[in-house]
């Protein structure tokens, strides 16, 4: 171990038989983050009995809206992005993530704010909710109960749906993602089912499952793609819009919970740049000036690599719901492939699986989540405390 600036400690070189050792691994997790990462099946059952219970039904009664915008901020964020796709391109009303405080100009009466924030209490959700009641948008608040996001959704006689804070934001996607999906529903903008919501729980118990910490890294697949990055960068493509927004998730939790640089993002857009990346000092150029024969004690320090982890739809969309077809997203994660291999940048290709749109999703994100936690733990730090944004949040009074 290592003691790093402004207090941070831990290892530079990852530790990979830390991994295969519980009682390290659970003494370097003393908050539970792989605990609160293997509840996200539970997560999706709680919040969908705790959305049944709020008065959603409120919100049918002006009918499908001009326009549904999700505010809030980090992982609260990212459930408009899971809402957008799984909405789809077919979808009759725009779905607008929306990440700053308050809500674009043009929100109306005829709209719908959606509020989410696991404190209930960030700037942006509650600026927004705010907003959305002052100029007569429909509301509904999803976060921590006893906050005052449900205050203000109270005052709006707006319907909330209570979410418990156990977990960071960032280990509770599911139990945020989930009310935002019901309340979509309600309003005829998704076609979420029972059934849909159960199977996505009971996968993601499964990915849990194989992601346990008693698994060992050659069985545990979180632990090989921990490990698989350990000392690179990362850079993370989705092939399809559903595969991005686990692609982006990825991205947040190497970033949050192992603080990774990283690079993610849709494919079908990296395709006409950042692909450029394979050539350049971390990727092609760097493969390329490896010197096979200099001597073991004269060669240069291991340079840092790229390493690209591919997400992959897998082509289940039988209903042709999708902006493109199948096949072009097949034909570009191919060559994005076959491009990695000709400059020896290594890839990891992660496919989803499942019927549902959501479950697809959950079979994308359940694993790279894990692998986030492993790879901070082999590095010695503490996923869940993130001094940085405590830093950040105390210097900008926020
Ligand atoms: O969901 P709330 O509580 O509004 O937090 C929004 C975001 O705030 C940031 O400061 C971080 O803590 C993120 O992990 C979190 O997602």
């Amino acid at each position: 171990m290592m003691e790093g600036t402004a207090g941070v400690s831990g290892r530079r070189v990852a530790d990979e038989s830390m991994l295969d050792d519980p009682e390290a691994v659970a003494s370097h997790d003393p908050g539970g983050m792989l605990r609160f990462t293997a509840s996200a099946g539970a997560q999706v059952r709680e919040s969908a009995a705790l959305a049944a219970e709020a008065n959603l039904a409120l919100l049918e009664d002006e009918g499908r809206p001009r326009a549904v915008v999700i505010a809030g901020i980090g992982t609260a964020g990212r459930t408009g992005d899971v809402l957008a796709t799984v909405a789809g391109p077919r979808c009759p009303v725009p779905v607008i993530p929306h990440r700053s405080a308050g809500v674009p100009g043009w929100v109306g009466a005829a709209d719908v704010v959606i509020a989410v924030s696991a404190s209930g209490r960030s700037p942006e959700a509650l600026g927004a909710a705010e907003a959305a009641h002052r100029r007569g948008a429909r509301l509904v608040a999803v976060g921590a109960p006893d906050s005052q996001l449900q205050s203000v959704a109270e005052r709006a006689r707006a319907p909330f749906i209570p979410v418990p804070r156990r977990a960071p934001a960032r280990a509770s996607l599911w139990a945020l993602t989930v009310p935002v999906l019901l309340a979509a529903r309600t309003l005829g903008l998704v076609k979420v089912n029972e059934a849909d919501l159960a199977e996505t729980a009971a996968r993601l118990d499964a990915d849990a499952d194989r992601c346990r910490s008693t698994a060992e890294s050659f069985v545990n697949p979180a632990k090989s793609l921990a490990l698989g990055l350990a000392g690179s960068i990362p850079i993370v493509w989705g092939s399809s819009p559903l595969a991005t927004v686990a692609a982006r998730r990825f991205g947040d939790t190497l970033s949050a919970n192992a603080r990774y640089p990283v690079v993610a993002g849709a494919l079908g857009e990296a395709g006409r740049g950042r692909v450029g990346l394979l050539d350049g000092v971390f990727g092609g150029l760097v493969e390329s000036t490896r010197d096979i024969f200099a001597d073991a004690d004269e060669a240069e320090p291991d340079p840092t690599r790229l390493r690209l982890v591919l997400l992959r739809d897998g082509g289940l969309n039988a209903d042709d719901d999708t902006d493109e077809p199948l096949a072009v997203e097949e034909r570009r994660a191919d060559a994005v492939q076959t491009l990695a291999e000709r400059r020896g940048v290594r890839c990891d290709v992660v496919t989803a699986e499942g019927g549902s749109a959501l479950e697809r999703l959950a079979s994308l994100v359940a694993v790279p989540d894990f692998a986030s936690i492993y790879l901070a733990l082999a590095h010695g730090l503490d996923p869940m405390a993130v001094p940085a944004v405590t830093e950040m949040k105390e210097l900008s009074n926020q």
